[in-house]
């Protein structure tokens, strides 16, 4: 038996779902409500306990029936079990035909809902119990018509219940328990179609095709990234497209012995990451583009750990071979650091020399990407119907909506009605990516699809449904949800939550993004925060640099859970957006031990009230002057906020702290100022600090206590 909900059970116990779960509370075992699941094991362990207590007591009593469960103010009487559903039913064999005697029972006028069928004896108790079936919702009519009862009779309960309702209203799950209770009816909850729809099929083995791997390429800047990109289109264009063909959405195929590759065209960890971030997985191999007379360089690394953050596997371009000056074994060399070991040298890395110029070396790399799809297994059915991801979509002025999308499994066939993130539509169009039109595309195909009502987002997931108002239906409750999930979004991980999330066995993993001025810092971090693991959280640090705060390290955060550790580095404006967005916590410091604390007590549920920042504003300097026993004095322009002469200051030169303290003065025209808001210009001068340089950007900070809630 698998999971089974409260009001399911009550239904299977013939009891109401109230007594069930004062039940349930009794034995000690936490449910929300009626509409909560139970485990197997926890639902046997009910019905025992019920057993005994039938046996004991229940059936020695006169059965009253029982309240309505969810109506609290109605209930004065004794609690009990209902009747038994089988004596009930021989009672009623052949007694199919008098609601009205029910009628009489449920009581007319202004207390119908308070004395129902409380004093109704048991023999006189007529009725065919009534079976009510619903999936997310049914209007009143519908509910009506399955409980045998004029609309008008379910509105005006409705209403005793302090509910207006119109005949077509469409009623929710708890409402229609309400009602169905106070008819005598059983509820039934199927599972909604969306559910079905979305649910994740087993599929079994003979069904699985082999499909073709997708791919992104990542690396540094100017590692050839999309030369390479180009010349792999290049290279597998026939002879008669040649020149005609012009390449049309952000993603292609090429044939290498036979089998296709699907190559995202959007290169750079970013965008992989920035999919991730909304819970798309796409790609099944990362391609990391090192230029032989480069070597590994920052970006390099922040791609290794975006690519082993989603657990994807790497396979090095060791690029621009031709250049006199390349050395593919340096390449090897630093790689290792990164435990990225070369096969040949006894490590299980693919790397492979090329040149995205010559294009050399790039039919090896796609039969490496083959070779490493082929180890992957990855399989997916043809025969079913289609869903994947929007890889980009956009408002085209003459053609409204166009998605490029990647079917990852089934086929996708025009006039196909779709599910496409929050928003739907039937397929009119559909382009392959050369821009020519298709009927159908299969696993790993990326197409471009006309005729959704509106423009999903990258990263969005779609699903072909069998008819509109499937469609219509479910676009429409996943624009709920996505509203509802917004609101109460507790996705991501922050230090102040992550005892009690650890508890609720919510999380095995505190993800950790460290980012630190110097080198030296990092390593003493790592060392000591993996010592911090225990047996019920590890410690894991997915990707470490020196820096300042960027984008995509508050995206890989948001995409791995992770939070941001800094080390006399700050976030820039953009970062601090995208982690206010994303809801993604940053923390900086300027001590380790300081940071090593936190999380230790963070892990052990001790973190004391927080002192947190405040920003005040941010002033950017312009010129800097030497004043004779003053010191270093700039003339600077208020970017954001204000600076109040009270505040704390903090200098930073490329995202790095290179100075933390107190104002000297604050001027504006010669004299002292109070505080300088955003669009004014003023002069300011920091205690026991003279290093001040054009650009620096002074950042003006507060403290404030905020109480933790643990
Ligand atoms: N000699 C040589 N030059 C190359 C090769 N691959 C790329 N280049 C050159 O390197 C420069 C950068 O190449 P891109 O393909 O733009 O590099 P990228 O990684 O896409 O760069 P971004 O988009 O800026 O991140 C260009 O001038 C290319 O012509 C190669 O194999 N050999």
């Amino acid at each position: 038996m698998s999971k089974i909900r409260v009001h399911e059970l009550a239904k299977e116990l013939e009891v109401s779902s109230k007594d069930l779960l004062a039940k349930i509370e009794d034995i000690g075992i936490n449910v929300k409500n009626h509409m909560s699941t139970l485990p197997a094991n926890e639902a046997e362990r009910i019905k025992e306990s019920m057993k005994k207590t039938e046996n004991n007591d229940i059936t020695k009593s006169v059965k009253p029936e029982t309240d309505n469960e969810a109506i609290p103010k109605v209930k004065s009487e004794p609690q009990g079990f209902k009747e038994n559903k089988g004596n009930f039913n021989k009672n009623n064999k052949n007694n199919n035909n008098n609601r009205n005697n029910k009628n009489k029972f449920m009581g007319k006028g202004k207390n119908k809902g308070k004395h129902k069928h409380i004093s109704q004896p048991k023999e006189v108790m007529p009725e065919v119990k009534r079976h009510v079936v619903i999936e997310e919702s049914i209007s009143v009519q519908d509910l009506a018509h399955q409980l045998g009862k004029k609309a008008t009779e379910v509105i005006k309960k409705l209403m005793v219940l302090g509910y207006m309702a119109t005949i077509n209203q469409e009623l929710d799950i708890e409402t229609v328990m309400i009602i169905a209770e106070e008819f005598g009816a059983t509820v039934e909850v199927k599972t909604s179609k969306e559910d079905e729809l979305f649910a994740e099929i087993e599929e079994s083995p003979e069904n699985l095709q082999n499909r073709p791997p997708v791919v992104t390429i990542m690396g540094h800047v100017d590692h050839g990234k999309t030369s390479l990109l180009d010349k792999i289109r290049e290279a597998n264009v026939t002879a008669t497209e040649a020149g005609g063909i012009t390449q049309h959405i952000g993603a292609y195929q090429v044939e290498s012995n036979g089998q296709k590759i699907t190559f995202l065209d959007t290169p750079g960890h970013e965008a992989f990451t920035a999919m991730r971030a909304r819970g798309a997985e796409v790609t099944d191999i990362a391609i990391l583009v090192v230029a032989a007379d480069d070597g590994v360089m920052p970006q390099t690394v922040e791609a290794i750990h975006h690519a082993k953050a989603a657990e994807v596997p790497i396979i090095i371009a060791i690029n621009k071979m031709d250049k006199p000056d390349s050395n593919a074994d340096r390449i090897k060399q630093e790689l290792t650091e990164y435990n990225l070991i070369s096969e040949e040298w006894g490590g299980d890395t693919i790397m492979v020399p090329v040149s995205a110029l010559t294009g050399d070396g790039i039919g090896t790399l796609l039969e490496m990407i083959l070779l490493v799809s082929e180890v992957q297994e990855l399989k997916a059915n043809p025969d079913r119907n289609a869903r994947g991801i929007v890889i980009e979509a956009e408002l085209d002025k003459g053609r409204g909506p166009v998605a490029t999308l990647l079917v990852q499994s089934g086929t996708m066939k025009i006039g196909d009605f779709l599910v496409v993130g929050t928003t739907q539509g039937r397929i009119r169009a559909m382009l392959d990516y050369k821009g020519r039109n298709i009927k159908t595309a299969g696993p790993s195909a990326p197409v471009e699809i006309l005729g959704l009502s509106d423009v999903p987002s990258a990263g969005d997931d779609f699903i072909v449904a069998d008819n509109e108002k499937l469609a219509k239906q479910v676009a429409e409750r996943r624009q709920n949800e996505r509203h509802h999930k917004e609101i109460t979004s507790r996705n991501k991980i922050s230090l102040d939550d992550i005892f009690a999330r650890i508890k609720d066995g919510e999380i095995k993993d505190l993800n950790i993004v460290l980012k630190a001025d110097v080198q030296g810092t990092i390593e003493a971090l790592k060392q000591s925060l993996d010592k911090l693991s225990n047996d019920e959280v590890r410690v894991n640090i997915i990707h470490a640099g020196v820096g300042g705060i960027k984008e995509t390290d508050v995206m890989l955060s948001s995409a791995s859970h992770a939070i941001i550790l800094g080390f006399n580095v700050r976030p820039d404006n953009n970062a601090k957006k995208v982690a206010e967005k994303e809801d993604v916590d940053i923390r900086t410091y300027r001590v380790i031990y300081d940071a090593i604390e936190d999380v230790k007590a963070a892990l052990s549920g001790l973190l004391s009230p927080e002192i947190k920042e405040v920003d005040l504003g941010q002033a950017e300097v312009r010129q800097t002057f030497k004043v004779p026993k003053v010191g270093t004095v700039a003339g600077c322009y208020v970017i954001e906020g204000k600076i109040l002469r009270s505040a704390k200051v903090r200098v930073v030169r490329d995202g790095v702290v290179m100075h933390d303290g107190n104002l000297d003065s604050l001027r504006r025209f010669k004299e002292d100022a109070k505080e300088v808001a955003t669009g004014y210009e003023c002069g300011i001068g920091i205690e026991r600090y003279n290093d001040l340089k054009e650009g620096d950007i002074i950042e003006a900070y507060t403290f404030k206590e905020i109480k933790r809630e643990l």
